[in-house]
């Protein structure tokens, strides 16, 4: 990296900085990362999390993140902002707790066991990874759950094993062209492993930067790693990548 004052590192948490696990509030960041993160962040212009999650639970699944100095977390696909230990979010939408209350009913005529339901506040994830077969009940749900989300103004973020009902508006590509434009970046690098991070990697393309885009790979999900620059070995492949990041960088 010939430029590292002036570079952007961009990270998705689930599948990139903290493994896949079957219960997501059983996640926790990969344990070498909040240190390798920390000392990135002295060498960039800046690291950033964009994530699915909202910024205050990646903070608990990651102990150790507030501490990485000048960290910011764009969480809810952008929508809220984490950083030098203050939220900022906008109200939440009125439609999400009205989709939410809708769900037991939902899922109980179609008859599937195992799905289990996140309330994430701002938006409602349905996973199915603990139901007796995952795929077909992720595909039993999308037509009933796009139906859902219309009928509250929401709209569906696929992922892993997921359907999340969230509001429209913003996405991570939007949320890390906006970002880029915020702090003059000089180049760009973000690194995803799901469906959601292909706007991301798309807005690396778009911003004319220097950049490169990484998947965190995993038998899951092969649309990433078509479009990406480099495809490394799941969140253990993205920690070995960002050593050699540090090790390679002199600022
Ligand atoms: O944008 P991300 O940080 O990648 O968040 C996307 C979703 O990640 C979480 O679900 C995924 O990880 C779980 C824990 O490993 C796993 O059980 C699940 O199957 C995955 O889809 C999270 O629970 C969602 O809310 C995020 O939207």
């Amino acid at each position: 990296m010939n430029d590292p004052a002036g570079a952007v590192i961009g990270l998705d948490f689930d599948g990139t900085l903290s493994p896949i696990v079957p219960d997501p509030a059983a996640a926790r960041i990969h344990p070498a990362a909040p240190e390798i993160l920390a000392r990135l962040s002295e060498r960039v212009l800046c690291v950033v999390i964009l994530t699915g999650r909202p910024p205050e639970t990646v903070l608990s699944l990651g102990p150790g993140l507030a501490e990485v100095p000048g960290l910011v977390i764009l969480g809810h696909y952008g929508f809220e902002r984490w950083e030098s230990g203050q939220l900022s979010a906008p109200p939440p939408p009125a439609g999400v707790p009205r989709a939410e209350a809708e769900l037991p009913l939902l899922l109980r005529d179609l008859g599937l066991s195992g799905v289990v339901v996140e309330d994430k506040g701002r938006a409602v994830a349905v996973h199915t990874r603990r139901s007796p077969d995952p795929a077909k009940a992720l595909e039993t749900l999308r037509a009933p759950l796009r139906a859902l989300a219309e009928r509250n103004g929401l709209v569906v973020e696929p992922g892993r094993y997921v359907l999340e009902l969230r509001p429209p508006g913003m996405d991570k590509g939007h949320a890390l062209s906006l970002f880029l434009a915020e702090r003059a970046a000089r180049s760009a690098m973000f690194v995803g492993d799901d469906l959601g991070d292909l706007a991301a990697f798309e807005a690396v393309r778009v911003s004319g930067l220097p950049g490169v885009t990484v998947c965190s790979g995993s038998s899951e999900v092969s649309a990433l790693a078509e479009r990406a620059d480099l495809v490394v070995d799941g969140p253990d492949g993205v920690i070995t990548l960002l050593k050699e990041l540090v090790s390679a960088v002199r600022r």
